[in-house]
């Protein structure tokens, strides 16, 4: 058994930039990357749910993949999202990723005609990592989006023996038992992030040491503080961090959710990533006056 390379900290899931008419904006990308390197986070997870990945053809998934692996750097990793409905897709793109040398590919279960057992997501997932055979491969669980509903413990135990590049698994569910059984997993063999940020807490008490998330992109510093205090074993600051982020994320919860909100909220911080794709909520004025409005209120804008 061989530990896998873990990563430490926390890596943004990007919003894709784009023009009112929908078309990407490429060159909005290099202003994103530079500010999330400054708020020192480990890296970009791109084309996932908050990249609306899945709403993208597979040339504009590409080109964003091209630009966002401009930035790579040692320290600040990419990790490009391939899931999709098609294995065959999925294992495209897994190619593309590894020719322009991501640090990383990550892969949602298709959400379409969902597997509804472990053997038939490993099929799946086998067909796209051995697309990218030299490239660390992480499931990405979360299936409250995807209707994947297969036990992460079970999915391990048989991935290991086919996946030879299965680094480990994006983690985003509420079990937290499940969570703390897949980091114990052949004594902490795999790479195991956390998903959902606002139980960012719970998930480094069950030993989880990163995280992959949407809200990282704006509100980075309470996270930072918040891992730094539970590791001082301040216990108190960790949860009053952790609040911090709840409020935030009850406003996304009253706007539409972390892809739709999340958008706005990067167009009122000065990160232009324009509306979302064509059938999600175009945001205009006066919504964003209200979402301004109430990031005022619990003081957004001084975290
Ligand atoms: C659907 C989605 O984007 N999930 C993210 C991570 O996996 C989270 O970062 C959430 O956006 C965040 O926790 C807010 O609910
Ligand atoms: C948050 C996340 O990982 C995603 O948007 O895919």
């Amino acid at each position: 058994m061989s530990q896998n390379k873990k990563i430490t900290g926390f890596v943004a899931a990007p919003f894709t930039p784009m023009f009112e008419d929908g078309s990407l904006n490429l060159d909005a990308i290099s202003k994103y990357a530079d500010k999330l390197k400054g708020d020192g986070l480990a890296g970009v997870f791109i084309n996932g749910t908050t990249g609306e990945g899945m709403l993208m053809s597979l040339t504009e998934r590409k080109l964003v993949a091209e630009k966002w692996l401009e930035h790579q750097e040692d320290t600040f990793h990419v990790i490009v999202h391939v899931g999709s409905t098609s294995s065959v897709q999925s294992a495209e793109l897994a190619a593309h990723a590894q020719e322009n040398g991501a640090y990383a590919v990550g892969c949602m279960g298709p959400c379409f005609l969902p597997p509804s057992n472990t053997e038939d997501l490993v099929r799946f997932c086998e067909k796209v990592a051995q697309a990218c055979d030299n490239t660390p491969f992480y499931y990405y669980h979360m299936p409250a989006t995807s209707n994947v509903n297969v036990s992460m413990v079970e999915f391990l135990t048989l991935a290991q023996k086919r996946i030879s590049n299965l680094a480990g698994i994006k983690f985003t569910h509420n079990n937290l038992m499940e969570l703390r059984q897949c980091i114990q997993f052949n004594d902490g063999e795999f790479d195991i992030l956390h998903g959902y940020d606002e139980i960012l807490l719970s998930g480094l008490a069950m030993g989880a040491k990163g995280g992959v998330g949407s809200t990282y992109n704006y509100i980075p510093s309470v996270y930072l503080g918040l891992k730094e205090a539970f590791e001082n074993g301040d216990i108190k600051k960790a949860q009053e961090l952790q609040d911090i982020s709840i409020k935030v994320v009850e406003v996304l919860i009253k706007y539409g959710g972390g892809v739709i909100a999340g958008k706005a909220i990067m167009n009122l911080i000065g990160i232009e990533c324009g509306p979302c794709r064509a059938q999600l909520p175009f945001y205009g004025k006066s919504e964003l006056e209200a979402i301004d409005s109430d990031l005022k209120k619990i003081g957004f804008y001084d975290l």
